[in-house]
């Protein structure tokens, strides 16, 4: 564990959070972030919300943390087998007026409460609950297969995505690649987009069937937006900075989890090149996995709470094979989500222990790097959000991203970022440049 902490180089350390080109770390929280996934990393089978109590009983160091954790064995722990149906609709629809003339019961409000998990199976609950719509059964049957079969042959040569952690490389624990509609967009995504301060060398050309899939995923997606504003958002309008004009996916991103134990830390995927209420289409093939997200309430900057605990809960998502998950406009702002690693998985006739997920991405021209602020280390900002902080809550901002190159240090570029109604970014001559962090 202190070699782990202390040692000044290591080559690649097997670490639990932000792979790229989705996640992004929150401002201001890398280092408890950070230090959860390096706990998570150390002690794979106990939960994270309890990890992250004892991190902060003490009083966030890790090494103390893991001291008092070193003996510890989860006694029992819930099964991740994906198992039986449970229904929310219970608690949430109003009650019926009752026949002996009594008044109804008060309507209950499910809630998912700090330090437990509320799992969802059912479409209906987790659109209620989350920001994000499920579809079971999406694709033919045999289209799903096909695109199983041809994503498990590309996967073979998929390589874990590393990145710098401090002063060590890391890496995530699961495979990745980002697939492109064209050879020029693959030039020009090799040379011009940063990912955690590099650049990807692997990007390939959308495969046969990820091609043919495109346009189901976009026309689902597209109904699945308007369906959503119409019935979830207030007044039944779309988002401020959520564009209006139909959301075109034209990247891929496809992660393989070989295992129960391959996962993906907590964290929001970047905003960067996808902009602000960015919506994201994201297939699961394969074993079944537990899809995990909680929203992050602001905190009050004295008292370090939220005015709502009970919001805090670990909300879980059961992604079967064939099934498209839908995160919203909301999603990446107020939200974190992971794949938690399990501790048994149903094997899949297909693809024995693994899982493939393919998160089609609308990669828009206005984010293009060519566009967006540079830092004085001459290199693309990243784009994030205030998500804990009240003050300044919901701002967007723009900072150096190479503090996660190996060898650089990055500087302490920030800028606030604007965006008219659409999302479209707004340019400013002038600038103002500070070197303090919301
Ligand atoms: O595997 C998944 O379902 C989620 C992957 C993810 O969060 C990402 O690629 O950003
Ligand atoms: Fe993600």
């Amino acid at each position: 564990m202190e070699a782990f902490l202390t040692r000044p180089k290591r080559k690649s350390t097997h670490v639990n959070p932000t792979p790229e080109p989705g996640p992004s770390l929150e401002e201001g929280e890398e280092s408890t972030e950070i230090r959860l996934a390096i706990l998570s990393s150390l002690y794979p089978l106990i939960e994270q919300e309890t990890l992250l109590d004892v991190l902060l009983a003490h009083n966030g160091s890790v090494s103390q943390a893991s001291e008092s954790l070193g003996s510890f064995r989860p006694a029992t722990r819930k099964s991740a087998v994906i198992g039986h149906q449970r229904s929310l609709r219970q608690y949430t629809k109003p009650a019926t007026a009752r026949d002996d003339g009594l008044p109804s019961q008060p309507k209950k409000k499910a809630k998912s409460k700090k330090g437990s998990t509320l799992h969802l199976y059912d479409p209906e609950d987790v659109a209620e609950h989350t920001p994000c719509t499920i579809i079971h059964n999406f694709l033919p049957a045999e289209l799903a297969d096909e695109l199983l079969r041809e994503l498990l042959h590309e996967a073979k040569s998929f390589e874990q995505i590393t990145f710098k952690l401090f002063d060590n490389i890391v890496s995530s624990p699961h495979t990745s690649c980002l697939f492109l509609e064209s050879y020029e967009e693959i030039q020009e995504q090799k040379h011009s987009y940063y990912y955690n301060g590099g650049m990807l060398n692997d990007v390939r050309k959308l495969t046969p069937t990820l091609a043919k899939v495109k346009p189901i995923v976009q026309e689902t997606v597209n109904e699945q937006i308007q369906t959503r504003i119409r019935t979830r958002y207030p007044g039944g309008k779309k988002l401020r900075h959520q564009p209006s004009k139909p959301w075109l996916p034209n990247a891929a991103f496809v992660n393989c989890y070989a295992g129960a134990q391959q996962s993906v830390g907590w964290h929001s995927d970047h905003l960067t090149y996808l902009g602000p209420r960015a919506v994201i289409g994201s297939i699961s093939l394969g074993v079944a996995r537990e899809f995990r997200v909680r929203k992050i309430l602001p905190r009050d900057a004295e008292t370090n709470r939220s005015d709502d605990p009970d919001g805090e809960g670990q909300i879980s998502i059961h992604l079967p094979h064939n099934s498209l998950l839908v995160m919203h406009a909301e999603m990446q702002e107020e939200w974190k989500h992971s794949i938690s690693p399990a501790l048994s998985i149903d094997p899949h006739p297909i693809s024995g222990n693994k899982r493939i997920n393919i998160t089609y991405r609308d990669y828009r021209p206005e984010m293009h790097p060519s566009l967006t602020p540079r830092c004085q280390c001459n290199i693309p900002c990243v784009l994030r959000v205030v998500q804990q902080k009240k003050e300044n809550h919901g701002k967007y901002f723009w900072m150096c991203y190479s503090n996660a190159i190996p060898d650089k240090d990055g500087c302490s570029f920030f800028r606030w970022a604007e965006f008219d109604e659409e999302g479209i970014p707004i340019q400013r001559t002038t600038t103002k440049m500070t070197t303090e962090v919301p």
